[in-house]
């Protein structure tokens, strides 16, 4: 594992899923920069319908079928609440060797969503690589309050 920064401005990002984790990974990816993002499910969050209704994300209202349109994503985030539906998917994209994140499977992801926030002239960015995010986000917290009071 090693912490890379990407540039995500041009990426094209699909979303399977569109609950509480799924808007929760799109806010944080907005609040550092502008990818394209799609998502596909029957359902989505409110918040994630303002962002639809504002043209700021696309959403196919449907349930993920595996589809090669799907390949031309850069990066695959995929956060359905049905674990079977989500392994299947990641061994779908797995397949093509697309970079995969899923929600409830740490050992198939390629990569990992750290707990992050931006400062004026420096971000930062706190990974557990998955044995325990929420000491990630504990951590973030501290610094974050730390460096602002
Ligand atoms: C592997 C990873 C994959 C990925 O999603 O990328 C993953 C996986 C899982 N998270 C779970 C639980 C929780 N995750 C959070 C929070 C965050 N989780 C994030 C990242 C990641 N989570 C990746 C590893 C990153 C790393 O370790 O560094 C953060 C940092 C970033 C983000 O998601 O944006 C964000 C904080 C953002 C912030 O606020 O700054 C909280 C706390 C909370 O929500 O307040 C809880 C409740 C914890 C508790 O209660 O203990 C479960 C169990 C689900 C279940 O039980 O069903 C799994 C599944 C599993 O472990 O297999
Ligand atoms: N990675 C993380 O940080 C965390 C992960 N989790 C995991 O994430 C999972 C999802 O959690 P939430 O977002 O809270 O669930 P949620 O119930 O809010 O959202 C589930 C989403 O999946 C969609 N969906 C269901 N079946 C689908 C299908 N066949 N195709 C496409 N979309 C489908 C639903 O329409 C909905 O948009 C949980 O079951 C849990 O395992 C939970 C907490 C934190």
């Amino acid at each position: 594992m090693f912490p890379f920064v990407f540039k995500i401005e041009n990426k094209k990002m699909l979303f399977i899923g569109g609950g509480k984790v799924a808007e929760r990974k799109i806010l944080s990816l907005f609040s550092f920069s502008k990818p394209f993002i799609k998502i596909v499910a029957p359902q989505i969050t409110k918040t994630l319908k303002n962002l639809c209704n504002d043209n700021k994300i696309e959403w196919k209202k449907e349930t993920f079928v595996q589809k090669k349109e799907f390949l031309s994503f850069d990066y695959i985030f995929i956060c359905t609440d049905k674990r079977e539906i989500n392994e299947k998917a990641a061994d779908f994209f797995i397949s093509f060797q697309k970079e995969i994140n899923i929600c409830d499977n740490k050992e198939k992801s390629t990569f990992f969503m750290p707990a992050v926030t931006k400062f004026e002239n420096a971000m930062l960015a706190v990974t557990t690589s998955g044995s325990d995010p929420a000491y990630a986000k504990k951590i973030k917290n501290l610094i974050e309050k730390t460096l602002s009071e």
